[in-house]
């Protein structure tokens, strides 16, 4: 399916309004027609006949003629605007609904400035193809099929005279072509650069400022700007190398004309009244020409446009999103049977390898290991972020690839490393898992995360915005607020990603002593580094690069006297 294909596909619903706005500019095509007519009867029935008596009924001929027009105009290009308009919303629909779906690895690979461009710039080039280029193409066409059907019959061979360097402003409008479809794909490419840096650059605004970084920002911004520029000026040097001609061979239809045409007036083969009306006909001929290189300009830029917004829709994640609602209720049973996995970037890198584990409903899995050990790697498995390369991960008994994903997550809640809250109210944010929960609930689970007291001391309390990235809250308030979001949920598996990690140990215990309340029915896996946080847990799985070295109690691994032992005896030491 080429782009053309593709944009009807959105198009073609809208064939009635479609078929009605050709009909409409078919129609205004025709009306141009009158005018120039109705000014060569002036110059030969009412100037060289003295039929004085038609003059007025000729100009308020042209008169309605001429609002007639531009009512037909207006109706028309306010209906391809519509389409337009139709297209576009889809398009961004299909555009969001696909991100919704996308999962962990296309995220990992795509810029979020590259997909703002392909939402924005992108659907922009296409709405402005939609709503403008497409009736300026047809306009274009009418009004040169229009001009050489009348022009032909006021004086085929003056017509023939104009229309033979046609051919010409084909090859030049082919070469245009050829030529600007690579720039304006480097175009996009650098546009989306740019969109990249700049967007990068806000997210990291503190960092930026914080390691006074601006100037080598500054660098940067400009070297993406300049190449934007550059890209630009090699689009407008195409423009400009073939727009002349095109206006030179548009301009000289006039000089043909008047030179030819006044030969044929002079050997009496032709009326200064046909004449002036051939000359009122000239600009339907010649406004295609001069329009033709713009059309072709946006045409590929529609084009380059199109190919970005259709690699993103057609994107397949390896992991699908089904469609259909599905209600199974999960009890929380999870079983790694044998685990290995990798990033799909770097197949020769085991992040996990081998690893066995079970776990029942009420119990809590300890997960410790030094950084990069892949412990989040190993709980994104079971929310199905990633599947096993091998081995299986099991729900209930059930392969968690065969969970359908919606019905899956809906019984699972995270607390994420990094907490990410929306520009919202702390009472949305922490409903965002449930919509359905209520005030008094809301408030029970800000309890439980600690989270109830220091809310409750802001001006709006629960009502409080909280703004981009929570910003305005310490890290360890987001991190209770992100908490209370995953209790809210109720989930039957319950995911602790370092979640009290920028809290004190104090509120840690007074947290942990609250969750065991409400944790008894469910699954809870607590990834830390402070063997505080999972001493009391039913299983702990120590990582190291990948595999789990030590696995047991607290008490069974600190009998054992291994590298748990070690680490334990070390933090002890540390507490004291
Ligand atoms: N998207 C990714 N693509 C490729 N490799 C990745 C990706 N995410 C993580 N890794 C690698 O996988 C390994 C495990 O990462 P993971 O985040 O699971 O570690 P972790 O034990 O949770 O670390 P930390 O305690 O620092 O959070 C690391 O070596 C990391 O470099």
């Amino acid at each position: 399916m080429n782009n053309f294909q593709w944009i009807w596909s959105y198009m073609k619903k809208d064939v009635v309004k479609i078929i009605t706005a050709i009909i409409l500019l078919i129609i205004s095509s025709l009306l141009i027609i009158i005018n120039p007519l109705l000014s060569g009867r002036i110059i030969d029935d009412v100037l060289t006949n003295q039929e004085t008596g038609l003059l007025v009924p000729i100009l308020l001929g042209m008169i309605v003629v001429t609002v007639l027009r531009s009512i037909l105009r207006y109706l028309y290009q306010i209906t391809f605007e519509r389409i337009g308009q139709n297209v576009i919303f889809e398009v961004r629909e299909d555009m969001f609904l696909k991100l919704q779906e996308l999962d962990f690895d296309f995220f990992n690979h795509t810029r979020v400035g590259d997909i703002m461009a392909r939402m924005t710039g992108d659907t922009e080039a296409i709405r402005h193809f939609v709503c403008w280029v497409t009736y300026n193409i047809l306009e274009c066409i009418f009004w040169f099929l229009a001009a050489v059907i009348v022009m032909g019959t006021i004086s085929w061979k003056l017509m023939l005279c104009l229309v033979a360097i046609t051919p010409l402003i084909f090859i030049l409008t082919q070469k245009m072509s050829k030529e600007a479809h690579p720039v304006f794909f480097k175009i996009r490419e650098s546009f989306s650069k740019l969109n990249s840096m700049v967007e990068e650059n806000i997210s990291g605004n503190r960092v930026v400022k914080a390691f006074s970084r601006e100037a080598y920002e500054i660098e940067k911004f400009n070297e993406r700007n300049e190449d934007y520029k550059k890209r630009n000026m090699d689009s407008a040097k195409v423009s400009k190398k073939y727009l002349p001609w095109l206006d030179g061979f548009a301009g000289s239809l006039n000089l043909i004309a008047l030179v030819v045409g006044g030969i044929f007036v002079i050997q009496g083969s032709m009326t200064i009244g046909d004449l002036v009306a051939f000359n009122g006909f000239l600009w339907m001929l010649n406004m295609p020409m001069r329009m033709s290189g713009w059309l072709i300009n946006d045409t590929q830029r529609f084009q380059a446009s199109c190919i970005k917004i259709r690699e993103m829709i057609t994107t397949e994640s390896s992991i699908t999103v089904e469609t259909e609602k599905d209600t199974k209720i999960m009890q929380g049973y999870v079983d790694f049977d044998d685990v290995s996995f990798h990033f799909s970037d770097d197949p020769d890198n085991f992040v996990l390898e081998n690893i066995s584990f079970s776990a029942k409903p009420g119990q809590t899995v300890g997960i410790l290991g030094e950084t990069g050990s892949g412990k989040t790697t190993l709980v994104n498995l079971i929310a199905r972020f990633y599947d096993p390369t091998s081995g299986q991960v099991l729900i209930d008994g059930i392969n968690a690839t065969e969970w359908p994903i919606r019905n899956l997550r809906e019984h699972i809640a995270m607390v994420m490393q990094d907490v990410f809250l929306f520009s919202n109210t702390i009472e949305e944010n922490i409903a965002f898992g449930n919509p359905y929960v209520d005030a008094s609930y809301i408030r029970r689970v800000a309890e439980i995360a600690d989270a109830n007291a220091f809310i409750e001391r802001m001006p709006e309390g629960y009502g409080t915005i909280v703004g981009e990235r929570g910003v305005g809250l310490s890290g360890g308030q987001k991190q209770r607020i992100s908490l209370a979001r995953a209790l809210a949920k109720d989930p039957s598996i319950l995911i602790l990603d370092d979640t009290t990690s920028a809290v004190d140990m104090e509120t840690e215990t007074k947290i942990q002593t609250e969750l065991n309340k409400i944790t008894q029915d469910k699954t809870t896996f607590i990834i830390a580094h402070r063997i505080s946080s999972v001493r009391e847990a039913d299983l702990i799985l120590l990582l190291e690069k990948g595999r789990v070295v030590e696995q047991g109690t607290h008490q069974e691994l600190v009998e054992k006297g291994g590298e748990y032992f070690k680490v334990y005896q070390k933090q002890l030491g540390e507490e004291v």
